[in-house]
């Protein structure tokens, strides 16, 4: 059995509004390491921790975590849609073990995954296909959320489950880092954007469309500095990546979730889906991290990261 780890930050304004040509460049060069660790490690396996944007789950019913037997990708910011090969067995032993652990983790047969899912697996394996996954969706933006600890716990049961399954498993997470785009919230939203966010699954394509633009266009006013979205917090960032490598995942603990909004934005909390693949990693010892590439892009509403991590001494 082994266990490696990759995290990287998602964008669905990546390829479609660039920044700088080096940007890019930089971007496509950490993701060149990425996949060349992937390579190496050669998963039969990749547990994919993922948040979702009010596609998959909604308030209809909202749990904090969710593994998936059966999956579906949806396909939007023109990521791949379809099926996932879901490895069945494996997600019922990843989550009866976690149940034991004592992290109540919901279990799904028609999970509904979107870009936070499809776009890392697209990224590094060129597809959604083409290995077979085990997806577990934490909840990074609706609220009421946990506090970080629970993800840290969660983490590590699903690590610890993950090495006794005698696989090569790579602990794939996507998300974060410091961001807030508008990604509406159900104290603040008018009516019927709170009905859209209890109940508002598989919209019209035109519907979609409009969602999807509107995130275009405010990421083109963000980049251009008439947008008041809030600033990315490169120090921050910073600080949460060297957090995540010395590998004494406790210490953020003590990160309240309104400091998490304060500091880096609703959408940082994204970044728990680096947490639980940290702490699953880190539950079969020390481990190392063997790349890591950080820049804030604007253009992409992003602190853009990318880290790949194995257990020290493989
Ligand atoms: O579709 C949405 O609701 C939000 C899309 C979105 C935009 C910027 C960064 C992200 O991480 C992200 O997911
Ligand atoms: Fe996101």
């Amino acid at each position: 059995m082994s266990l490696a780890l990759c995290a990287l930050s998602h964008t669905p304004v990546m390829g479609v509004h660039q920044p700088a040509d080096e940007v890019v460049a930089r971007v496509e060069a950490a993701l060149d390491d990425a996949r060349a660790f992937v390579a190496d490690v050669d998963p039969d396996l990749v547990v994919v921790f993922a948040p979702d944007h009010y596609n998959g789950f909604l308030y209809d019913l909202m749990p904090s975590f969710c593994i998936g037997a059966q999956a579906t990708a949806i396909g939007d910011y023109g990521t791949s849609a379809g099926p996932l090969p879901v490895d069945r067995a494996a997600a019922r032993s990843l989550a009866s073990a976690v149940l034991d652990a004592g992290v109540d983790v919901a279990f799904s047969e028609r999970m509904t995954v979107d870009h936070g899912c499809a776009q890392p697996l697209d990224l590094l394996f060129g597809g959604i296909d083409t290995v077979p996954v085990v997806p577990v969706f934490i909840n990074c933006v609706a609220e009421p959320l946990g506090p970080v600890s629970r993800v840290r716990l969660l983490g590590e049961a699903v690590g610890r489950a993950a090495a006794a399954l005698d696989r090569r498993v790579l602990l794939l997470g996507s998300g974060g880092l410091s961001h807030d785009p508008p990604v509406p919230r159900l104290t603040e939203a008018p009516p019927e954007v709170v009905e859209r966010l209890i109940s508002g699954r598989n919209p019209t394509p035109e519907e979609r469309a409009a969602r999807q633009d509107r995130v275009f266009d405010a990421a083109l006013a963000y980049a251009a500095g008439t947008s008041d979205l809030m600033p990315l917090n490169p120090e921050w960032d910073r600080r949460f990546l060297e957090v995540l490598g010395g590998g004494d995942l406790a210490q953020l603990d003590s990160w309240s979730n309104e400091s998490f909004v304060q500091e880096a934005g609703h959408s940082s909390h994204e970044v728990r889906t680096w947490i639980a693949v940290h702490a699953a990693l880190g539950a079969m010892g020390p481990y190392e991290v063997r790349s890591t590439f950080y820049e804030a892009i604007p253009e992409w509403i992003a602190g853009f990261g990318v880290t790949t991590a194995e257990t020290r001494g493989r």
